[in-house]
């Protein structure tokens, strides 16, 4: 998600919650980070997320990537959410990614603030380093600081804002790019194939991906600090992502994130060496809501930190986007009206300080 709103204003003296938590002299947390009526143990139990063989997918023969692409299907229009395995990141790359970003959230404040996401000190921008944006003095906040990078185009970048330290960091970044957008570059002609869509392509060029041009992609780095009464505090409040799809590698030494099924919350299992697929709002209302955005969640956990590295990928935000025309017809008509990215990106951060959900704004 955060693919968010424009500029607004942020208190200027709230703290990073890494500072805030390394400060805690009791076990309290402050009332801003309570989630009121929103009390929440444990979870039922794990989710069986499928888990896609992403190799068979696209192997030559016939019958066993048709078996893989009705299990993806399966999975696009349950829960939305999958992992993948044979995906062409490997293992040296996730670690190394995984560990520099550690490394970079281990950094000294001062260092860290050479990336502020605080202009002037106190006007928000989207990229760069801090806490989500602030921008009420009633918002409930989460218990996560950010790092968030526009990474493609790359003309696009802002590399003042791409951090110096640890040295690896940026070319780690260049390359876990490359290769997510390659399994973005997988998944989406797959995700065509399976709505019967003429057009295989339909979805990357939704995305403006093609002819050499990278599709919008925000990198997110967050790292959620070891939290005293994980009970009350979210990491991350439920939410669905704004997206077309989210590539994320989780932490694998810890759990936290959580999917809403059937009116209630399961554990997303953490399996080392996979990749997690999520899918976005603007898949969801492109596939006419055969395809499903989850909503999900992040809980923090007394004992341990928790680090997550999501890349998200989106329609221009000055584009508009409607289910398929090949999905409506009379018998299927639209269930979600034509809506320009931009405003709908803004209406995401509205609803989501709010507790609402901006794809219900949409629904027909
Ligand atoms: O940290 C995670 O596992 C999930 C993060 C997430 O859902 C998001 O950034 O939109
Ligand atoms: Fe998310």
């Amino acid at each position: 998600m955060e693919i968010s709103a424009g500029p607004g204003r942020a208190t200027p003296s709230t703290k990073t919650v890494q500072e805030l938590a390394g400060g805690l002299s009791s076990p309290q947390v402050p009332a801003r980070y309570v989630a009121r009526g929103h009390h929440h143990g444990p979870a039922a139990a794990p989710a069986p997320v499928p888990v896609i063989d992403l190799g068979l997918l696209c192997c030559n023969q016939a019958a066993a990537a048709a078996a893989e692409a009705e299990k993806l299907r399966l999975a696009l229009e349950s829960w939305g959410l999958f992992l993948v395995t044979n995906h062409g990141v490997d293992a040296g790359l996730m670690d190394g990614m995984m560990s520099a970003s550690r490394d970079f959230f281990r950094l000294p404040q001062e260092e860290k603030q050479r990336y502020t996401n605080l202009v002037d000190g106190e006007r928000f921008q989207l990229e760069g380093y801090g806490t989500d944006r602030v921008s009420s003095p009633e918002q409930i906040l989460d218990w996560s600081d950010r790092l968030y990078l526009k990474v493609d185009p790359e003309a696009d970048r802002s590399p003042a804002l791409w951090p110096a330290h640890p040295q690896s960091f940026r070319d780690l970044l260049h390359e876990f790019t490359g290769k997510c957008r390659a399994v973005k570059d997988v998944l989406l002609p797959a995700m065509a194939r399976l709505l019967e869509l003429d057009d295989h392509g339909y979805f990357l060029d939704q995305l403006g991906a093609g002819d050499g041009k990278a599709a919008d992609t925000y990198a997110r780095f967050s790292y959620y600090p070891e939290c005293p009464r994980p009970e009350l505090v979210f990491g991350l409040k439920p939410h669905s992502d704004g997206t077309v799809l989210s590539v994320l590698m989780v932490d694998d030494t810890v759990g936290g994130l959580q999917v809403l099924g059937d009116g209630v919350w399961w554990d997303v299992p953490v399996v080392p060496g996979t990749l997690l697929i999520n899918l976005g709002d603007q898949t969801e209302i492109m596939s006419n809501g055969i395809f499903k955005s989850p909503v999900h969640r992040v809980v923090t956990n007394a004992e341990k930190e928790r680090l997550s590295v999501a890349l998200f990928y989106s329609v221009d935000p000055e584009r508009e986007i409607e289910p398929a025309a090949q999905l409506v017809d009379e018998k299927r008509p639209a269930k979600y009206r034509k809506v320009k990215v931009k405003d709908y990106i803004a209406g995401l951060y509205e609803n989501l300080s709010q507790g609402t959900m901006v794809i219900d704004t949409v629904k027909i």
